[in-house]
């Protein structure tokens, strides 16, 4: 895989393994008084996350929450947009956009975004054209149905490796046909995006299987129902639990892992690491 990946104006150096912040901007966390305020907080954040070793913010204007309705290309724009222009402005933070919309790629890679993240990997209509457009890497992510319905009795005709290995192939080759560089390209196998807790836990531990790609793993574990079921935790106490899956994913080849908590998983991760790297160098 890339040592380092080119986004935008920032160089992400992929030589060893890094931290996504989330940053949510679905309405929910507009609730309080009002967008400025919301803006003000998201830019505390933001801040927050980047000092604690971020080393990209991931804004998600679509609630890919199961049940969640649809929303209009022009809302989740209204959402995401004036988040990305003073991230980029305010902190010259590298951002990864979470969208699957055609437009919102190409307004916010103009407004300085670093990476498109599409939990859809460029399946809808207009979409591979746009990321095409925008020169960004662009992670691809497996989902089976969608939010709304995902969940709902999520199975499988092969092994759940397979099926994800198979389909992000797939998408990779779609994207390599229409002129998409392999260097742009990220891969991810989307814990939680229409999978049992049964096949979250297997493909985490067959995940090294992915290398074969020789593309960046990139993975979202971080406070997923997985973890909730396996220890009976709520959504506030989950840390402890994305900690051990993060060492474990690090183990397995994820070098950007999305996570909500940024500065504990910076210690987890590069904990790990430590050891990793050490065998390697002493052979
Ligand atoms: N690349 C990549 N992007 C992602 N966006 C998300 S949203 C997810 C969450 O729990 O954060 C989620 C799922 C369902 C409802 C709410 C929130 N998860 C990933 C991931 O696993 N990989």
């Amino acid at each position: 895989a890339p040592t380092w990946l080119p986004c935008g104006r920032h160089r992400l150096d992929l030589s060893y393994p890094r931290v996504m912040g989330i940053l949510n901007v679905t309405p929910d966390s507009f609730s309080d008084g009002g967008r400025h305020v919301a803006l003000d907080d998201a830019l505390r954040h933001a801040e927050r996350m980047l000092a604690e070793g971020a080393a990209i913010i991931d804004v998600g204007g679509e609630s890919t929450r199961p049940g969640a309705q649809a929303i209009t290309a022009q809302q989740e724009l209204d959402r995401v947009a004036p988040v990305v222009e003073r991230l980029v402005c305010e902190l010259d933070a590298l951002v990864s956009v979470d969208t699957s919309t055609p437009a919102v790629m190409r307004q916010t890679a103009a407004l300085g975004a670093g990476m498109i993240n599409d939990v859809r990997a460029l399946q809808r209509e207009g979409a591979l054209e746009a990321a095409l457009g925008t020169g960004l890497p662009v992670c691809l992510m497996h989902m089976q149905g969608e939010p709304q319905d995902m969940q709902q009795a999520p199975r499988y005709d092969a092994p759940i490796e397979e099926a994800v290995m198979d389909f992000l192939e797939t998408r990779v080759a779609a994207c390599e046909a229409a002129g998409l560089r392999r260097e742009r390209l990220l891969i991810d196998p989307g814990f939680g995006f229409g999978k049992t807790v049964e096949h979250n836990l297997r493909l985490l531990n067959r995940m090294d299987r992915m290398t074969r790609f020789d593309l960046p793993l990139l993975v979202g574990l971080s406070r997923k129902s997985l973890i909730g079921k396996v220890l009976g935790r709520p959504v506030e106490e989950r840390l402890p639990g994305g900690l051990a899956l993060a060492s474990l994913a690090v183990e397995r080849g994820a070098r950007i892992l999305r996570v909500h908590d940024v500065g504990p998983t910076m210690d987890a991760v590069n904990m790990t690491w430590a050891v990793l790297r050490e065998g390697c160098e002493n052979d």
